[in-house]
């Protein structure tokens, strides 16, 4: 999959273009309905599927008090898109001059960048200044400018439609089996490995750190058994949510064990899979009990990771 990040007139680089419009926060099973059509439409045309998106939320420039957390970031974004089989992502700035397009602009900037024979879009999407450009306008004046639009439905739980607020909700509830199922894999987090305080490693347990922006969400606080990919190959995995309490405790971080690993990965990235919640985190009296119990939550661990071997 390429990867663009400004407007690039791709009308020029590929033929018969298909573009799929969203944020796809998470890519869960409602958004990959939709990428797997465009790609779908693009293949029936000897054409080219392309996601065109923002690299920031629209409302951390529109509304930033009302920005939802994120469910996942880009890497995530661009992992989940070239796995459903993407040509081309497009993920530009949001920026208060985009914000400013009329309708009528954002549809004539779709012609003259991507010149898209299909457009494919989710059922609230909306388009332009105040979102004014609704389903209706995109299926009724698509064909002015050269495209068909199509809006894909709902894929609905529980009679209601996946949306990434249901899954935030399911998320900071900790309810990881809905959550997954929703998002159609296991939650993931991608990202770079960083500095701990080096104890891991003493312990028996090095343990991979990865930071917890404030803008993204999280599961709550405790031990899982996870599922860890670094550099194509795939690892089971023991994390940890939390604060360290056993020591003199720490910012609020992800931290993972990886089985049957040695390698120094600080500064690389990694994915991790979460698979099901084992325990919470403690404050144990001391090393050895902490370890004892690690030991523990290896065994327990032992039925997530035969599910994906
Ligand atoms: C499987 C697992 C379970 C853990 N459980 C706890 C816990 O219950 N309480 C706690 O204080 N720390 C817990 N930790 C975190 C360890 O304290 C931490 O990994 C260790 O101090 C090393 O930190 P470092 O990566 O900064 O060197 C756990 C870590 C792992 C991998
Ligand atoms: N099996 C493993 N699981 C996790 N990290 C490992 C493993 N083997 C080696 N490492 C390396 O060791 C580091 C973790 O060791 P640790 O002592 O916990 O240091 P830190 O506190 O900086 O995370 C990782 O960032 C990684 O580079």
């Amino acid at each position: 999959m390429k990867i663009y990040s400004k407007l690039t007139a791709l009308s020029k680089e590929y033929q018969n273009i298909v573009v799929a419009l969203g944020m796809f926060d998470g890519v869960h099973i409602g958004h990959q309905s939709i990428i797997r059509r465009a790609v779908e439409l693009a293949r029936a045309i000897d054409g080219t599927a392309v996601v065109f998106t923002f690299s920031n939320h629209p409302m951390s420039v529109i509304a930033p008090i009302a920005l939802p957390k994120q469910i996942g970031n880009n890497l995530l974004r661009q992992r989940r898109l070239a796995e459903i089989g993407v040509d081309a992502l497009v993920s530009i700035p949001f920026t208060k001059d985009f914000a400013a397009k009329s309708p009528e602009e954002f549809l004539a900037m779709l012609k003259s960048y991507f010149a898209p024979r299909y457009v494919v879009t989710g059922p609230n999407y909306t388009f332009g200044a105040k979102g004014k450009g609704t389903q209706r306008q995109l299926l009724r004046e698509g064909k002015d400018y050269g495209f068909t639009a199509e809006v894909c439905q709902a894929i609905l739980r529980d009679g209601r439609p996946v949306s990434s607020t249901r899954i935030r909700a399911l998320l900071d509830l900790g309810n990881l089996a809905e959550a997954n199922d929703f998002l159609g894999y296991p939650f993931t987090v991608v990202d770079r490995v960083i500095h701990g305080d080096k104890r891991g490693r003493t312990l028996g347990f090095p343990t991979a750190n990865l930071a917890i922006p404030d803008e993204r969400v999280m599961l709550p606080n405790g031990v899982y058994a996870c599922e860890v990919v670094y550099d194509g190959k795939h690892y089971a995995g023991l994390a940890n949510i939390g604060t360290n309490p056993t020591f003199e405790g720490c910012n609020r971080r992800l931290e993972v064990n990886i089985q049957q690993f040695n390698q120094n990965i600080y500064d690389k990235v990694i994915e991790v899979r979460f698979l099901g919640k084992l325990r919470e985190e403690k404050k144990f009296n001391g090393i050895d009990a902490l370890v004892a119990q690690m030991h523990r939550d290896k065994e327990n661990a032992q039925s997530y990771w035969r599910a994906i071997e």
